[in-house]
């Protein structure tokens, strides 16, 4: 049996100008257990809206979902806290996602105590010092707060909030596209690993078809909330036979516009006559201009 099961899947927005704004529009799909989905599409095609609405972190409009068996838009509310700790999400944006006045230490820890997970608070502790260790951060990381990590450890804080309550399916919304390339790939290897240490499900939302191509087994390509095409993440991105993903794997493999080694593209000499002679660039203010 699938351990996600999603049928008819539908959810609209009024937009401020009060039109209605279909996010997603019909949407169905499985994912068997230990399966990584891929969810690729254009900016506004309905990516995060979906993995929200898995969690219940929006509320559908109609259609079902089914995780491990239960009936997610069913369970009253107690009922869905208590199933969250099976189901949990990482944010694209670690910063934004985290609280800045929590520790990290109390920021991994806060899901244990909703959950009720843990005896003691010493027990505690330990499960927030191993789970912080399998994602690559040391004990002396507990006591900072997330300004005083890099975006790479603050991800790395929301990946392990995410597992400390040991979940069987993780909903990864462009977990690295916020971050550079080479801790992008250190993340990637990390999460890939997690996943085959610990069993877990991943539905990986995602612009970036590299990264897909090497991360998921199956991908589904979605346009304007609706499903386009769905199949083995080889034979999706390599094979394409819908025209809307052919277009999205030749746009993604468009050489960057050439530009040769003395054109300016355009842009103003520097020094010219754009530029005041007494003006050093800088973008902090002057005190003439503060004053
Ligand atoms: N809370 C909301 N209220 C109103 N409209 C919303 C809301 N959330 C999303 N939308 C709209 O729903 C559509 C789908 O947005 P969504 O963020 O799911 O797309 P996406 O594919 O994840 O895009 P991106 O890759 O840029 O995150 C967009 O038109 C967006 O403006």
């Amino acid at each position: 049996m699938p351990i996600i099961e999603v049928k008819e899947l539908r959810k609209t927005f009024q937009t401020p100008q009060g039109r209605v704004l279909t996010a997603v529009d019909g949407v169905s799909f499985d994912v068997e257990a230990g399966e990584c989905l891929g969810i690729i599409g254009e900016s506004g095609s309905g990516k995060s809206t979906l993995g929200r609405l898995l969690l219940r972190l929006h509320e559908a409009d109609s259609g079902s979902i089914l995780l491990e068996g239960q009936d997610v838009r069913a369970l009253a509310p107690r009922a869905l806290r208590r199933k969250r700790r099976h189901w949990q999400i990482v944010f694209q944006e670690p910063f934004a996602s985290l609280n800045p006045r929590l520790t990290v230490r109390q920021i991994v820890e806060e899901p244990l105590i909703v959950a009720k997970l843990c005896a003691s608070r010493t027990e505690r502790l330990k499960k927030v010092e191993r789970t912080l260790d399998e994602v690559g951060l040391s004990a002396q990381f507990l006591d900072r707060r997330p300004a005083n990590l890099s975006g790479g450890q603050q991800q790395r804080v929301g990946i392990a909030r995410a597992l400390v309550t040991d979940p069987s399916i993780v909903v990864l919304d462009e977990p690295t596209s916020s971050l550079d390339l080479t801790i992008r790939a250190s993340i990637l290897r990390k999460l890939s690993e997690l996943q085959r240490a610990r069993g877990l499900t991943y539905v990986f939302i995602s612009h970036d078809i590299e990264t897909v191509r090497h991360f998921c087994s199956r991908v589904a390509v979605m346009h304007r909330g609706r499903f386009v095409e769905t199949g083995p993440a080889l034979d999706v991105l390599d094979r394409p036979q819908q025209p809307y993903t052919q277009a999205l794997m030749a746009a993604a493999m468009a050489p960057l516009p050439y530009m040769s080694p003395d054109d300016d593209g355009g842009l103003p000499p520097v020094g010219g006559a754009d530029i005041p002679p007494d003006d050093d660039g800088s973008l902090l203010p002057t005190k003439a201009a503060n004053a």
